[in-house]
Parts: C-alpha cells; sequence; structure tokens
C-alpha cells in the first residue's frame, strides 16, 4: 500500500465512521439528546473553576456516554437484523444492553454532581457518592426481592 492508497482508506474510514454517527443522530432520540446534554455540560465546564483532572473526567464521561448508546444501538440493530420476531432471548440482551447505558448515566450525574457541585455550590463531593449507593442500594435490594420471588 502506498502513501496515497492510506491517505485514501484514512479518508474513507473517516466518511464511513461519520455517516455511521449521522446515522445514529438521526435514528436514536436518546443519543440526540445525550449528545445535546454532553455539548451543554462541556460548555458549562469552561465557565467553572476546574482543575485538570476534572476536564478530563467530564470530557471522558460525556464520551462514555455516547459511546455506550451507540453500542447499545449496534446490539439493537444486530439483533432486529438476525431475529426481527419476538423471542425472550432478544429481550434479555436489549434489557441488558439498555442496563448498561443506564449504569453509564448514573455514573455521569454522579461525576456531574461531584464536579459541578464543587465549583458552584461548593458541595461536598459526597453527594454524588451519595447518588452511586442510592443506585447500589436500590439494585442489590431489588436484586435480592427479585431472587427470592423466584425461589
Ligand atoms: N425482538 C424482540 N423480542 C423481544 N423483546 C423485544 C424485541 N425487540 C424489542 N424488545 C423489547 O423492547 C425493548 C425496546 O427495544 P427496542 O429495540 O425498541 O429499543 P428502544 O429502546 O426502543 O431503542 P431505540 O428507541 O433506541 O431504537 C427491549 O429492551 C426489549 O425489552
Amino acid at each position: 500500500m502506498n502513501k496515497n492508497d492510506e491517505n485514501r482508506s484514512l479518508k474513507s474510514s473517516f466518511s464511513y465512521a461519520l455517516k455511521g454517527l449521522i446515522e445514529i443522530y438521526k435514528t436514536q432520540r436518546n443519543f440526540r439528546i445525550q449528545s445535546l446534554i454532553g455539548l451543554i455540560v462541556l460548555i458549562v465546564a469552561i465557565f467553572a473553576n476546574l482543575t485538570q483532572v476534572e476536564f478530563i473526567l467530564l470530557i471522558f464521561t460525556v464520551m462514555l456516554v455516547l459511546i455506550m448508546e451507540t453500542v447499545n444501538t449496534v446490539t439493537e440493530k444486530l439483533l432486529d437484523f438476525l431475529h426481527p420476531f419476538y423471542s425472550s432471548s432478544v429481550k434479555i440482551i436489549k434489557d441488558v444492553s439498555a442496563a448498561s447505558v443506564f449504569i453509564t448515566s448514573i455514573f455521569a450525574v454522579a461525576i456531574g454532581i461531584i464536579i459541578f457541585g464543587r465549583a458552584f455550590f461548593n458541595l461536598n463531593p459526597k453527594y454524588g457518592i451519595i447518588l452511586a449507593i442510592v443506585f447500589l442500594l436500590f439494585l442489590n435490594l431489588c436484586g435480592f426481592i427479585y431472587k427470592k420471588r423466584e425461589k
């Protein structure tokens, strides 16, 4: 492969990725909402008094939510293509995939509370941890009750 071919293939990979992004943006309402929230969060971050680590964490979190939504969309589209009819297995896979986005969103909100809470309201970082604890408590409690009921 010569330099020209390499440049061309790099260009086409980029254009395919861009088409994929446009497809997700056009068809996935959640992706549109998440990318808008991410944009607002990062713009607000510019005006907040944040440390370098906090900036990095915010960018990481915003991108992570979008990545998880993209992976979730791939899972849904793949399953719809392979098995367009009702199936309890498809249901479980789709539900679990949606759960991964949900967990990431909770993580994002906890990070937001910790970082913006400190910067704008001098809030103790423990409130972000409390949200994560409430989520894990709820998860364990529901899981426990559900398992008990199944027996
Ligand atoms: N083929 C199927 N068999 C069984 N259950 C399904 C099937 N397709 C979807 N479901 C159920 O419907 C839920 C929503 O699935 P769907 O693919 O419509 O995703 P969605 O959340 O509406 O995605 P989006 O709006 O992002 O396209 C799944 O989590 C699952 O519980």
